[in-house]
């Protein structure tokens, strides 16, 4: 297997991934039903140097995929018409791009925890209960984040009293605009989270109000899991269906990006950086610490979570090795919450085995998530270094996260590129956002009318005394 430069994108917002239907290098189909406009007027648009960056983009080992009206898209991204199709020359609007990141969002401040995981245990993909029972979803969380905010408390108290992902996350979006702005494709990035400041609907609100005419959606989540990305498009999802402007708006939605090429060259550059910190690098043990999920989300559900984890790491130290780097690696997961099963092996258990082993230097690398966060700060820092010293570590380490890691925001602006030109919207009328407005206008009017004519022919007096013989 060999990284790909490019990302997946999904083509429709319910697509249920199956990790079978995944293990492509690289995939990329277009996200909505039917040809915008102004997805055409890309072709047209007389400001064609910008767009030939995007369009021009290629891979060594292209794809191809079709969407669900037969328009072809390669592993670029890049879409192309069957033959015969016409491009129209009508639309040569300004286009304005917008990039939404979507991220979990954390507290600001101690006050906000217990009402931040009222909103994370609210969500169905979270706490996922039969659908008989969905009735209890509300009662449920605010049950559990009463009782779980004092010790999630704790945590945010000890890394400055609240969580560090907004301040960060903005920081990548500024990175993420720059970096696009460098490749001549100037664009607006919006910061969508899921569970906190700035919501999800707040980013949406901000995207019409600067009459975004092309979106390219970015989750700040390396894999996919049905609770994190698959959350978050599910929100959207549902914004997008009952909302005129947004019906209307090409999107492209990259549903996964561990197999880009920039992203697993800068997670190897961190690592092998961090190993020349011990006093054998050859030696050290490579502790790859995801992110758990229940093990009925990928057993049940297919999450497809836990299959582009491990490919994720194979692509890592497949670029190690090619540096000559061979240390031994392994794979746990963290964070569990509650009594059901999540996916093993469990990092604490195996922390105490590996210092139990002999393993004497470990350098841990946390994988799911490209900010520092709780989990690194607190869970990582503090929890499992204390244990792995107490279970017989002596030399322990810690990648960072790849926050605004130039090589990575640069080939996150890449993935963006290349996605873009298979936005696509999701209705199927051919109207624009201002022919939709005339539409309104144009119901409005016929509905008077209408009214009108009706009260007139009601009281008209052959209306009044065929309304006067039935009734007496
Ligand atoms: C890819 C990353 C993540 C997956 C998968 C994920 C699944 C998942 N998480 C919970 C429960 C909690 N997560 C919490 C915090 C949290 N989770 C992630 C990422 C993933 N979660 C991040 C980055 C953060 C930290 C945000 C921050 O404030 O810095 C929390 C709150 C913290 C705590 O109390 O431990 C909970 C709870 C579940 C149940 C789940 C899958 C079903
Ligand atoms: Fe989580």
């Amino acid at each position: 297997m060999e990284a790909a430069t490019s990302s997946r994108i999904v083509p429709q917002l319910n697509i249920n991934q199956n990790s079978a239907s995944l293990r492509p290098r690289a995939k990329m189909t277009s996200f909505f039903l039917k040809t915008s406009k102004v997805a055409v007027a890309l072709h047209s648009n007389s400001n064609d140097e910008k767009i030939s960056i995007a369009r021009g983009l290629s891979l060594s080992r292209p794809i191809q995929t079709k969407d669900l009206v037969g328009r072809t898209y390669s592993s670029s991204g890049v879409c192309t018409y069957p033959e015969g199709a016409t491009e129209s020359n009508s639309h040569t609007a300004e286009e304005k791009i917008g990039v939404m990141l979507l991220n979990l969002g954390g507290p600001d401040t101690l006050n906000d925890v217990q009402p931040f995981l009222y909103n994370l245990f609210a969500d169905p993909d979270i706490i996922r209960l039969p659908r008989m029972f969905r009735f209890l979803q509300r009662p449920l969380a605010q049950l559990i984040s009463v009782l779980r905010a004092p010790k999630s408390k704790e945590g945010y108290a000890s890394i400055g009293g609240g969580s560090p992902l907004r301040k960060i996350t903005d920081e990548q979006a500024n990175a993420i605009k720059f970096a696009l702005e460098a490749k001549e494709v100037p664009a607006n990035v919006y910061v969508a989270m899921r569970y906190w400041h700035p919501f999800t609907e707040e980013a949406i609100h901000q995207i019409k109000r600067d009459r975004i005419t092309r979106l390219v959606v970015l989750p700040l989540y390396p894999q996919y899991s049905i609770s994190t990305t698959g959350s978050s498009v599910r929100v959207l999802r549902d914004m997008f269906r009952d909302d005129i402007f947004l019906s209307r708006l090409p999107v492209a939605i990259i549903q996964s990006w561990y197999q880009r090429e920039g992203y697993i060259k800068s997670m190897a550059d961190l690592i092998q950086k961090e190993l020349q910190i011990f006093p054998d690098p050859k030696e050290a043990m490579i502790f790859f610490s995801a992110h758990g999920v229940p093990v009925s989300y990928v057993e049940d559900a297919g999450d497809p979570y836990k299959d582009q984890m491990e490919d994720c790491i194979f692509l890592i130290m497949q670029e190690l090795k090619s540096r000559g780097v061979n240390n031994d690696h392994t794979l746990a997961f963290q964070s569990r919450v509650g009594p059901v099963q999540w996916l093993k092996p469990y990092t604490d258990e195996v922390l105490v085995e590996l210092g139990q082993q002999g393993v004497k230097s470990l350098l841990a690398v946390p994988i799911s998530f490209v900010s520092e966060h709780i989990e690194t700060l607190e869970e990582i820092d503090m929890e499992y270094k204390e244990l792995a010293l107490e279970s017989g570590i002596v030399n322990w380490g810690r990648v960072p996260a790849l926050n605004c890691t130039p090589s990575f925001i640069t080939d996150l602006a890449d993935a963006v590129i290349e996605a873009l030109p298979s936005a696509m919207a999701i209705s199927t009328s051919d109207t624009t956002s201002e022919e939709a407005e005339n539409d309104v206008v144009g119901y409005a009017v016929k509905l008077f009318f209408g009214s009108f004519l009706a009260f007139i022919l009601l009281l008209s007096p052959k209306v009044i005394s065929a309304f006067r013989t039935s009734i007496l």
